[in-house]
């Protein structure tokens, strides 16, 4: 099976070098100051241009207004734009259309009753992500290092590309790949020592158990 691995809230050129090197295919940049992996636009267009070539850059942001994805758009230069908000199926659909390039949309799961949106995100989005929903009082909506009931996505076919996502680690990803058989992979705090703090032999580990557990199963 072949597995796109994305390592996400990349802050500094050791941490991004490290997903190059280590052969991630997908290197996230979090534009959202409440995050620990906030980087502002000068922070992203410096890592934007050292990863441009070498990996694909995805720009993640939360219910982002318009302006700020212009300046994203303009300075990061993101092959990605990724929703990680409470972005409508409209709003999913008028970002795609006004800033022309592909957008991941993140969904939030905790019960089979989350998936319910699907269709209507799969309708306008170009990828979905799905990723453990956070907890009320959770300071961000993503980036939260727990996973959710891989079991639930065991019979989905979303009818697009699709990114697993939430809790992952070099432990189990294997099991998450084997359960959901998702096409891609997607880790954060999984490859950390702290909050945003990427550890590169971590991001080696990620990437070797996925790459080793995807060459495992059997193709589609
Ligand atoms: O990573 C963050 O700090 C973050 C902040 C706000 C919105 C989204 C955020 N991360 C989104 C991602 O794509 C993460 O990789 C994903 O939530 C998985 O994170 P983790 O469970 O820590 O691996």
């Amino acid at each position: 099976m072949t597995l796109e691995i994305k390592i996400c809230g990349l802050s500094t050129a050791v941490g991004l070098d490290a997903a190059i090197t280590a052969g991630a295919d997908l290197a996230g940049l979090v534009v959202f100051p409440p995050s620990p992996r906030h980087v502002d636009l000068a922070a992203g267009r410096a890592l934007a241009a050292r990863a441009r070539g070498r990996i694909a850059i995805v720009a993640l942001t939360v219910d982002a207004d318009d302006a700020l994805l212009g300046d994203i758009v303009a300075e990061i230069v993101p092959d990605i734009l990724q929703l990680h908000g409470r972005e409508s199926p409209a709003r999913v659909a008028a970002v795609r259309a006004r800033f022309g390039r592909p957008v991941m949309k993140a969904l939030p799961v905790a019960t089979a009753a989350d998936l319910a949106v699907v269709p209507a995100y799969a309708a306008v989005a170009d990828r979905l992500l799905f990723d453990a929903k956070a907890p009320k009082d959770a300071t961000r909506p993503g980036g939260l290092g727990q996973p959710f009931d891989w079991h639930l996505l065991e019979r989905l076919d979303p009818g697009l590309a699709f990114m697993l996502s939430g809790g992952l680690d070099a432990a189990n990803v294997a099991e998450a790949l084997r359960i959901t058989a998702a096409p891609a992979v997607d880790v954060s705090s999984g490859v950390e020592q702290a909050p945003g703090d990427k550890n590169p032999d971590k991001i080696a580990a990620f990437v070797r158990a996925a790459r080793e557990a995807a060459a495992a199963l059997p193709l589609p």
